[in-house]
């Protein structure tokens, strides 16, 4: 794909994110802050990047946790995975919640989230009144059991 347009705040003091390592999924998305930040137990709020984008028609960028924080800090993102749509021009920023027992403290530039870039179609829909018959049927939630 082509290359995305970027806008970063304060460029000299915000690096471009970037892939960890050469087959990375995501690249990281650092926390964009003036004073450090922290989060109480089960408290939640939006995290500036300073990153704003001009995706290209037909893709989106899905927001997600990184598996480090969760695991250590119990932080995570309350909307994952969270959706930025190709006509969304302003600042991307994370809905990050603490979901750990104890306060947890994030600083500038920390790396808080990872964004996929993905490919994705916009369907119609065309309505019936009967919908095919299939195996499954409407079984769902766990009818197929656990082994
Ligand atoms: O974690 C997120 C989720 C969304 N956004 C931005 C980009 C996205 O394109 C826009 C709208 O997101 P979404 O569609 O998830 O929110 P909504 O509640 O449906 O708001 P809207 O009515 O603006 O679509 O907000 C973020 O910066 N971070
Ligand atoms: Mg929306």
């Amino acid at each position: 794909m082509a290359d995305i347009q970027v806008k970063i705040i304060n460029r000299s003091d915000n690096p471009l994110p970037s892939y960890a390592t050469a087959d990375a999924a995501g690249m990281d998305l650092r926390a964009h802050l003036a004073a450090p930040l922290t989060l109480q137990p089960l408290e939640r709020t939006l995290v500036p990047t300073g990153l704003f984008m001009e995706l290209p028609s037909g893709f989106e960028a899905q927001v997600r946790p990184r598996s480090g924080l969760a695991i250590k800090q119990g932080l995570t993102l309350l909307n994952t995975p969270g959706t930025i749509d190709a006509d969304y021009r302003g600042e991307i920023k994370i809905i990050l919640i603490n979901l750990s027992n104890e306060p947890q403290t994030i600083q500038h530039g920390d790396r808080i989230a990872q964004m996929v870039i993905a490919p994705f179609v916009q369907a119609t829909l065309a309505e019936v009144l009967e919908l095919t018959d299939t195996e499954r049927g409407t079984g769902g939630f766990g009818h197929t059991g656990k082994s």
